[in-house]
């Protein structure tokens, strides 16, 4: 694991979880008439540790970025300088995840894990860069177990730092043009699904490519002989800067008690190797959406996770994590705000 020691994640807390569900009884509606949204309040009881839990005002979108050495593969269209050209425009403010983080009142952060570029520094870009891209996977680990340790603990400290300054809800985003292929090695190695369950077009491939990309997965699944349950080799072994970034600060957040949403199946993967540290790391998380990508359904059904949105993304960035931002508000408020039968003066049925 990462070079300091864990503070360890707590089991989300049963006695706000307990309030929380008796109070669901007492409002002005049917018992379960608002479906998820009355399990989602329950789980942010017990996160925050309190019934009713606050409405997060402060939520932020941490874009983790990585460069990928599997791309001499060819198993993505787009050349690996996109990595850094979208991080210029994410600083710019003009991607996707800008416009709807804005929409959802979140801040973004831009996580330089290791990309091939130098950017000027601004107060929108944090920089933990050991190496400017990973090993080609097909051949060669991607980085050191020293590497991903200390990404693992470079996000670990990020996440406990942004949640003591007030930061009340995470959001995973990512960049890195190739890094839907990592991402399907770890979930297919963690599941045991099969390299061609797993692996999809990410960006939009042809099939071509779709079959080159599935060999090159199936080829990294099957010839891993180290250990399936430890993130730091796993990583280490076929995973991305990113990967290891988003692994710390999940681990991170749940450390500090602040809810996770998870984007695609890159934070899906990273979510998965938080949880070989950490099990209790998974009360914390809320799946934000369904990517269109097949790991991502995969990594979540082994994760015990339902997502909140499915509008066909495959974006990546955060993008789908910030569409559920409503949602989970809305599960706070119902909980803090609405009335219940006995101040409303509404007869309960018989
Ligand atoms: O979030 C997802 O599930 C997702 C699905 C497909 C593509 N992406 C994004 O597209 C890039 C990786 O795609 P690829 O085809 O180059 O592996 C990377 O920047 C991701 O953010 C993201
Ligand atoms: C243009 C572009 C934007 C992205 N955002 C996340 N991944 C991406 C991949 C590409 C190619």
């Amino acid at each position: 694991m990462s070079d300091e020691k864990l503070i360890g994640t707590s089991a989300l807390d049963a006695t706000s979880m307990q309030a929380a569900l008796l109070l669901q009884g007492y409002l002005t509606k049917p018992a379960g008439s608002l479906g998820r949204l009355e399990e989602l309040g329950v789980q942010l009881a017990g996160i925050y540790r309190s019934c009713p839990p606050p409405v997060p005002r402060r939520p932020m979108v941490v874009v983790a970025a990585g460069d990928h050495g599997v791309l001499a593969e060819g198993v993505s269209p787009w050349p690996q300088e996109v990595t850094a050209q979208m991080i210029a425009n994410f600083l710019a403010g003009g991607a996707a995840i800008n416009v709807l983080a804005d929409e959802v009142g979140a801040q973004v952060v831009v996580v330089d894990c290791g990309v091939r570029a130098v950017f000027e520094a601004t107060p929108m870009l944090h920089t933990v860069k050991r190496a400017e891209v990973t090993g080609n996977i097909y051949v060669e680990p991607a980085m050191s177990e020293a590497v991903a340790n200390a990404l693992i603990g470079e996000g670990r400290r990020f996440a406990s730092e942004q949640a003591s300054l007030g930061v009340d809800l995470f959001l995973t985003g990512d960049m890195g043009i190739g890094n839907t292929t990592p991402s399907a090695a770890l979930i297919a190695t963690v599941t045991g699904a099969s390299a061609s369950r797993v692996t999809g077009r990410g960006t939009g491939i042809d099939d071509r490519t779709l079959a080159k990309k599935t060999a090159v997965i199936e080829h990294v699944v099957s010839s891993y002989r180290g250990d399936r349950s430890g993130a730091t080799e796993l990583l280490s072994r076929m995973g991305g800067f990113e990967h290891a970034f988003l692994t710390g600060l999940i681990l991170g957040a749940a450390e500090a008690n602040t809810p996770v949403i998870l984007d695609g199946v890159i934070a899906i993967a990273s979510a998965l190797m938080a949880s070989l540290e950490s099990e209790a790391v998974v009360g914390y998380l809320i799946a934000g959406h369904r990517s269109v990508e097949p790991g991502a359904s995969i990594g979540l059904a082994h994760l015990g996770l339902e997502p909140l949105v499915d509008l066909g993304l495959r974006l990546g960035e955060g993008t789908g994590a910030t569409l559920a931002v409503p949602m989970v508000r809305a599960a706070a408020r119902v909980l803090a705000e609405m009335a219940t039968f006995d101040s409303a003066g509404v007869t309960e049925k018989s």
